[in-house]
């Protein structure tokens, strides 16, 4: 179990990247979900002990990130959004040299290697050179690379963003069955990428969280207030002085709108909740849901 109390991080200039971070999370993957600027690669890089909060403290099954950071390193697996410039070394090479700076080494190094070679399904390639992998291959290579010693805490911030479909379902089964054996904390703006594998998540805004809990509850908790209507874009400022407007699509001409209401808004349809409502519904009562136009 990963626990987080009160932590707070202000940039200079008296930004408030984090305000009064409160988690539990536990084995499996928990997704954390907010909009740019969020706070959540800050969040993540206070984990991976990269950053130190201003307050508050992080213990990781009994291990206290900010008197026994050596410890923690020791069972955290980290996948940075950036990783830099990549190697002309290949894959394989690589992951044996970081193999050994983790202390493994002979043959139980060799097995390590083809091991996660295979699990990231990188063994085809694995005498090419990193720089010249494919932007999922790449970010396959990062976690195979993150997952050297065998961690226990495994930290991935926004790996699926520019992957296409194949390649983002392909990384999503990888964290899935990660999520079975130990803590796997996923952090995005991709809103379906946690619908599809995190069975629990957190919102974050403006350097707080704003929900957190089982997806499902959250998702029924909408079931009855949702609504759609299909409007010309000229009536959106009409609708939105009367109701919480959620979301828009342009459609076949006109405009797509979910909103809510507790009763039934006249010509609105009863819509079926989804994750992402749940998202824009969360940033709207929190006010950081930008206006529509
Ligand atoms: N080194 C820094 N110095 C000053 N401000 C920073 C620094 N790093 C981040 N910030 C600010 O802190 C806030 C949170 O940034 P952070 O990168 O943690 O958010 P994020 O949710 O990861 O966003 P994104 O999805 O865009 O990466 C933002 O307002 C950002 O501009």
């Amino acid at each position: 179990m990963l626990h987080l109390s009160q932590i707070t991080k202000i940039y200079p200039g008296n930004i408030a990247a984090l305000q009064n971070i409160n988690l539990n999370i536990p084995k499996g993957l928990f997704g954390l979900l907010g909009p740019n600027g969020a706070g959540k690669s800050t969040l993540m890089r206070i984990l991976a002990t990269l950053q130190e909060p201003d307050t508050g403290s992080v213990t990781f099954d009994g291990i206290n990130l900010r008197k026994e950071k050596n410890a923690l390193r020791q069972v955290l697996g980290y996948l940075p959004q950036q990783f830099g410039a990549y190697p002309r070394t290949s894959a394989v090479e690589m992951l044996k040299h970081f193999a050994a700076l983790k202390g493994i080494h002979g043959k139980k190094r060799e097995q390590v290697v083809e091991s996660l070679l295979v699990k990231t399904n990188l063994w085809e390639a694995r005498h090419r050179s990193i720089n010249q992998f494919s932007g999922g291959m790449k970010q396959r290579y990062g976690i195979a690379q993150a997952l050297i010693g065998d961690p226990k805490l495994i930290i991935v911030d926004e790996p699926t963003a520019g992957l296409d479909p194949l390649e983002r379902r392909r990384f999503q089964n990888i964290l899935s069955q990660l999520g079975t054996e130990v803590v796997v904390l996923l952090s995005t703006h991709i809103v379906d990428d946690v619908e599809d594998i995190c069975p629990q998540l957190a919102i974050m805004g403006q350097g707080k969280i704003l929900q957190s809990g089982e997806a499902k509850p959250l998702i029924n908790k909408l079931k009855g207030k949702l609504w759609t209507i299909e409007i010309e874009k000229a009536e959106l400022g009409e609708l939105q002085a009367q109701y919480h407007i959620i979301s828009t699509r342009f459609k076949s001409g006109g405009l797509e709108v979910k909103m809510l209401s507790d009763t039934s808004p006249s010509g609105a349809v009863c819509a079926q909740p989804t994750l992402e409502d749940v998202y824009f519904s969360t940033l709207l009562e929190n006010n950081q849901l930008v206006a529509f136009d």
